[in-house]
């Protein structure tokens, strides 16, 4: 179920606004045009299913931002919206722990309100870890993280904090003072790049603002970004905001460099990647498999090229959820590639015909259209050939399938154990 966002907002325009950017991003909202509606609404749901909050200051029966209270009480991540602020109103709303106000000047402030809710959606499956020994400052940091759902990690020494890179993954952003009781930032900052480059995990340094000095050290060994102390939430939150977005764009670059483009698997690049670095660690015992659609080229000719696209989709997923635990690719046109570490032929070999029982079975249906498919299979666990030999042999074998009969696996003898 997608989560919910409840919207309290006595404007009728705003809410429709409102509601159709929570519908942009996946999200369901929940209408409410007073406090007493939102109470009411509320206590009808489980708390767990909202995603957060979207709560205008005045409303008439809340003219000073009372509903805020009241979302803040039930545990609603907050963002107020509001049609005029004062400076100390805006302190008001700040003092609240809200995730942040939208002042309601002009429709582009909606695009910043639309980015804010896809990142809390996001931002519950990234991980931030806060490298600090003093407890305050510690405490302050992971309280502005958590209002955004990060999910915080803290170390009071530099080596808890690079025990905890080890251990959880998800870890994107790390935030380190400089002064640590076991080391120093700067150090641990140069462990973490040994580890982890720039574009994998973004390093922020913290700085008094008066230390110049410290923020360029920072800056040159390694960190992505450097926050002078003492910094207001907003501009803590913006440089946290911009370092999470650049590792996200990358891996987004990456995945685009790594993935066929009509069927979302590694292409033949990044196989080649990943064969090289599964080699190292199980040089021996591995196995090597082309698979090829069979009379691919009728199904074009026969259903037209989007049903043929929409085959080799298919195939692709089924592929992918076969191999998973191995490497597969699309190597171009109708024909995949299956690299095998750590298997023996026999068990290949019986894994690569279940498959093809498995698909030659399925009934494809594509707008109206029913068809069946059947693919040919050539393996090999040839050693110490390399994968381009294993390439080789493993084509011959393809070229032997398809010239006695198709919808076959041929393969390297099987010697008796
Ligand atoms: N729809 C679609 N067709 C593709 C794509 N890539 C390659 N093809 C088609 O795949 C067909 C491959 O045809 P052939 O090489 O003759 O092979 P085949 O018909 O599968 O015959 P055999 O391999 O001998 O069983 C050609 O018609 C290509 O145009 C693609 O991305 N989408």
């Amino acid at each position: 179920m997608r989560p919910k966002v409840l919207i309290i907002d006595d404007n009728e325009h705003s809410l429709d606004v409102i509601a159709s950017l929570i519908l942009k991003a996946q999200l369901t909202p929940v209408r409410a045009t007073s406090l007493t509606a939102a109470q009411h609404v509320f206590s009808r749901s489980a708390p767990e299913d909202f995603l957060c909050a979207v709560v205008d200051y005045r409303l008439p029966d809340a003219p000073i931002g009372q509903a805020i209270d009241f979302t803040l009480a039930s545990f609603l991540p907050t963002i107020v919206t509001t049609a005029s602020l004062d400076a100390d109103t805006r302190a008001g709303i700040l003092n609240k722990n809200v995730i942040d106000y939208i002042l309601k000047e002009n429709e582009q402030v909606y695009e910043y309100l639309s980015v804010l809710l896809s990142r809390l959606h996001k931002n519950k499956s990234l991980g931030v870890l806060v490298v600090d020994n003093a407890r305050v400052s510690r405490n302050r940091i992971t309280s502005l993280l958590r209002r955004h759902n990060f999910m915080t990690y803290e170390a009071m020494t530099g080596q808890q904090g690079l025990e905890s890179l080890t251990r959880y993954n998800h870890i994107k952003l790390v935030i380190v003072a400089n002064d640590l009781p076991d080391s120093s930032g700067i150090k641990i900052l140069s462990e973490i790049r040994q580890r982890a480059k720039k574009e994998d995990i973004a390093v922020i340094g913290l700085a008094d603002s008066g230390d110049t000095g410290l923020s360029a050290r920072f800056i040159k060994s390694g960190a992505n970004d450097y926050l002078a102390q003492p910094y207001g939430q907003e501009e803590f939150l913006c440089r946290i905001m911009q370092n999470i977005e650049y590792i996200e764009n990358i891996e987004l670059i990456r995945r685009a460099a790594n993935s066929d483009f009509l069927t979302g698997l590694p292409n033949r690049r990044h196989f080649f990647e990943r064969v090289a670095a599964a080699t190292q660690l199980a040089p021996i015992c591995q196995c090597l498999a082309l698979i090829d659609i069979d009379h691919f080229k009728k199904i074009n000719d026969t259903y037209g090229h989007d049903c043929g696209d929409y085959t080799l989709r298919e195939i692709a997923k089924l592929v992918s959820s076969t191999f998973s635990q191995h490497i597969p690719a699309r190597f171009g046109g109708e024909e995949f590639c299956v690299f095998m570490p750590n298997i023996g032929l026999q068990t290949a070999v019986k894994i690569f015909d279940d498959f093809r029982q498995a698909l030659a079975d399925i009934e494809f249906k594509f707008e109206g259209k029913v068809f069946h498919c059947a693919v040919s299979i050539g393996v090999t666990a040839l050693e110490h050939g390399g994968v381009n030999g294993m390439l080789r042999k493993a084509d011959e074998y393809l070229y032997q399938a398809k010239n006695t009969g198709r919808n076959r696996v041929e393969h390297d003898p099987i010697r008796a154990s």
